[in-house]
């Protein structure tokens, strides 16, 4: 059996043996890489794989042997990704737990792949695109550190990266390390372990740049914030660059020292959106030029129009596009694209419905359901309610009348809560960041 298929199995398995929702938040997002009798799941984050680890690691096990991958000795989970390019080569950012990496020699390498040309702008990320391209002209100047934040699979990592080749190209000589914050803590507590702190402090407050993926990790971890925070006092009087991404406003990291917190946004911190529709569609489009994959514009349309929370997943569907496609010799048409991400396209749809965004809404502000279709127009309801309309206009298909009958409303009020909960997302850190909670609680 092929290996992709051996996991596609599983897959369906686990479905019969765990509730819908584990499913599509715990497992889809996984990728599998085989190497030999070994395989491993890619998970997009952290929080995935622990939770992975923790309450699905033996259930899949039993669940690869049933499918008939008896052949697979271990399976086990990372933070990572596989590149579209580079289908058999698994990029861990960061494999947890290996407390013997010691000293920047064992840092991250940079991504040839990840550069500003192979970047697709649009309007969810010119901002932050710009500010990283300003730091490769001025190192070290205004925008320090730079802070790239938003949810997982924006391409933070890709443009950090951008930023690090660029600085490479300009100088052969600049010495530019990229970690992420786990590896950082690792190599600190391995070289406290091993008396090499100060090796370990000349190492990294001699670098031209450092970018430092994920500091989020560093919340509740005092000891490591403390010598982060002096590495980083260092580096900034020394007018080195130092670029961080994290997936939150670093304001709302709980956990993180207020010094350090005050730091993170002394030069720019800028947001990562996901991206809109037409963006969407040109990244599958571009990606898939670049891995000589023939993706019609209309079946370009059809994915971007269904997976819509983040690019990893973009890119995972369009892998799994050209895979099939390879492999059953057929041509790739809209029908061929709806058979083939069918399960992944039915948790999409099944997660999104104005019933479930009602629920969901109604549980994250701490009201009832029927409160957001009453006509009370009092602060603590409307704004809920509107931020409903918004997500149902922005994650169903479903119309303005439509959406707004669902709500006891007419679509011009429907319009005004898109309009509305548009503006203050883009003024107000707090409305972003509900927004976009509330976007991952429902699976984008
Ligand atoms: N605008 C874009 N153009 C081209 N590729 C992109 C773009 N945005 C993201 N990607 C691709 O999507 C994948 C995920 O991006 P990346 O790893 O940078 O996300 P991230 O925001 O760092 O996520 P995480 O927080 O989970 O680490 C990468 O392969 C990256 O190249």
């Amino acid at each position: 059996m092929q290996e992709e298929d051996l996991w596609a199995q599983c897959v369906r398995w686990l479905e019969g043996e765990l509730p819908d929702r584990d499913v599509h938040t715990w497992i889809r997002p996984l990728q599998p890489v085989f190497v030999r009798d070994r395989l491993t799941l890619l998970a997009p984050n952290r929080m995935v794989m622990d939770r992975v680890r923790q309450d699905f690691l033996d259930l899949i096990r039993r669940g690869i042997r049933v499918s008939g991958g008896r052949n697979i000795s271990e399976v086990d989970v990372a933070v990572g990704t596989v590149e579209a390019n580079r289908t058999a080569a698994p990029a861990v950012a960061e494999s947890a737990g290996n407390n013997e990496d010691l000293l920047p020699t064992s840092a991250g390498k940079l991504n040839p792949d990840y550069t500003f040309v192979n970047f697709i702008e649009g309007k969810s990320n010119s901002h932050a695109r710009a500010a990283a391209e300003h730091v490769v002209e001025t190192p070290g100047g205004t925008y320090n550190p730079l802070l790239i934040y938003g949810s997982s699979g924006l391409g933070k990592t890709h443009l950090m990266h951008a930023v690090g080749n660029a600085i490479q190209r300009g100088s052969q000589r600049a010495r530019v390390v990229y970690v992420g914050a786990e590896q950082w803590m690792n190599q600190f507590t391995s070289a406290i372990r091993h008396g090499r702190m100060d090796e370990f402090k000349n190492l990294y407050r001699s670098v031209d740049a450092l970018l430092i993926d994920d500091i989020h990790f560093f919340a509740h971890k005092e000891r490591t914030q403390e010598e982060f925070f002096h590495t980083f006092n260092a580096l900034i009087d020394g007018r080195k660059q130092i670029v961080l991404t994290s997936d939150r406003y670093p304001k709302d990291v709980d956990g993180i020292d207020e010094r350090l917190k005050s730091r993170f946004t002394w030069g720019l911190a800028v947001a990562v959106e996901p991206p809109d529709l037409e963006t969407r569609v040109a990244i599958l489009l571009a990606k898939a030029d670049q891995n000589k994959v023939a993706l019609p514009k209309e079946v370009a349309l059809f994915v971007a129009q269904r997976v819509r929370s983040n690019v990893r997943e973009l890119e995972g569907a369009l892998l799994r596009l050209s895979a099939s496609s390879r492999l059953r010799g057929e041509a790739m048409t809209v029908e061929f694209a709806r058979a083939t991400l069918k399960d992944m396209l039915a948790a999409y749809e099944r997660m999104v419905t104005i019933d479930n965004i009602k629920r969901t809404v109604a549980n994250y502000y701490n009201i009832r359901v029927t409160d957001l279709n009453s006509p009370r127009r009092t602060r603590s309801l409307a704004r809920p309610r509107q931020v409903a309309m918004a997500l149902a206009k922005e994650l169903t298909q479903h119309s303005l009348p439509e959406i707004g009958e669902a709500f006891g409303k007419d679509h011009t009020t429907v319009l005004h809560a898109c309009r509305k909960i548009a503006e203050l997302r883009e003024g107000e850190v707090k409305y972003r960041e509900d927004y976009e909670n509330l976007q991952r609680q429902l699976g984008f």
